[in-house]
């Protein structure tokens, strides 16, 4: 069994650590917090043992009566992998207490491309992890674009992309966000920050990004026009698309027109915490003129980094070869809520 530490527990963190113990091949050592606070209770509910991030606050665990294992070098230690889920920036930081044990790490999309050997895809980059010692999951717009370019690649060839992407304010529970009501273009940013995030995925890929903030919680949006180097048709597309176990092609007769709708589907699925861990393609948005593809995907920010998340341990481990683990991954979530529409 894998023993996978998880340093940060928000937002992402308590995702991965739930993801990690669906997995038969690896198991969660310990998760390490900054402050005892309603997640940490959920930690230890949960039965993980918790590490003290930083041991000056251990006395506040103490204080609010939450037991603690030990501090961070105790779990660096102890751990065969490290998912760090910290704010931006502060895994950057925290290297230096990977390296010092020797534990290798997997960071997330806030952090600069140079803090790891490689950023990751499963989809696209698998192999390029494989026995790394230091591992990026790109961020959730990255992913979903990612996953929607490498099938795009493979079967016609990309020109050129341009993405806008209207991103949502804050997650739910980001309340230092809020309240917000306004629509802030990043004005300065061609192509915002996806763009170049994207070619430490594809080197080679052309693509221009623009983004802009909107004041909802629930899910990024992509408006996407792909010009392809050859020929296609929108069906043909749809179909190729449909094959892809991270993408889900909402059928036009399901009645979901939004965000919103795609959330309570998830609920009604059974996803716990009404988690979306793949990218949501209006299949009628799919449309092609000339060589030129477009449509809209949503993308849920909290969740579709968790699937990648639980392949990157796999890879840095070297316990699995891609195909292998993106099977497990999605057997063990649960994932293909395309499958609901399937008869
Ligand atoms: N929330 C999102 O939509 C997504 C976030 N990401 C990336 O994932 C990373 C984590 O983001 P979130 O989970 O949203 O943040 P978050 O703020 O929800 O969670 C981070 C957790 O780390 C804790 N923390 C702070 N300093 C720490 C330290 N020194 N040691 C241990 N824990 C510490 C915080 O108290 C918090 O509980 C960032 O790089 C972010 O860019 C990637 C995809 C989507
Ligand atoms: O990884 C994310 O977005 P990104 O792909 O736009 O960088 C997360 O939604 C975090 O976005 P934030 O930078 O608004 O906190």
């Amino acid at each position: 069994m894998i023993q996978v530490g998880v340093v940060g527990y928000g937002t992402i963190g308590k995702r991965v650590a739930d993801a990690v113990v669906a997995q038969r091949d690896m198991e969660i050592v310990g998760v390490a917090k900054t402050s005892p606070n309603f997640e940490a209770e959920a930690a230890v509910s949960k039965g993980f043992d918790l590490y003290a991030a930083i041991e000056e606050r251990r006395e506040l665990f103490d204080e609010a009566g939450i037991p603690v294992a030990g501090d961070l070098d105790d779990l660096v230690s102890t751990a065969d992998v490290i998912v760090d889920a910290t704010p931006s920036g502060i895994g950057a930081q925290n290297r230096e207490v990977y390296e010092a044990h020797d534990t290798p790490a997997i960071y997330q999309g806030g952090e600069d491309a140079d803090v790891a050997d490689t950023s990751f895809n499963a989809r696209a980059n698998f192999e390029d992890a494989v026995g790394a010692d230091h591992v990026r999951v790109v961020s959730c717009n990255t992913t979903g674009l990612s996953r929607l370019l490498a099938p795009l690649r493979e079967e016609y060839g990309v020109e050129k992309s341009r993405v806008t992407l209207v991103r949502r304010g804050g997650d739910p529970g980001q309340t230092g966000r809020g309240p917000i009501d306004d629509i802030l273009p990043d004005p300065v940013s061609l192509p915002s920050h996806h763009g170049p995030d994207v070619k430490t995925i594809f080197p080679d890929i052309d693509i221009d990004t623009l983004g802009l903030k909107v004041p909802a919680t629930l899910m990024h949006m992509h408006s996407v026009n792909v010009t392809l180097e050859s020929d296609a048709d929108a069906e043909e597309v749809r179909e190729l698309l449909a094959e892809e176990s991270r993408l889900f092609l909402i059928p036009e007769y399901a009645g979901i027109d939004g965000a919103g709708k795609l959330k309570q589907f998830a609920l009604d699925a059974g996803r716990s915490r009404g988690d979306i861990w793949e990218n949501c393609i209006w299949g009628e948005s799919i449309a092609v003129r000339g060589n030129d593809l477009y449509l809209f995907q949503a993308i849920h920010q909290e969740s579709d980094v968790v699937p990648e998340n639980v392949d990157a341990i796999r890879a840095i481990t070297d316990s699995a070869s891609k195909a292998e683990s993106i099977a497990t991954t999605n057997e063990t979530l649960g994932m293909g809520l395309g499958r609901t529409f399937e008869r």
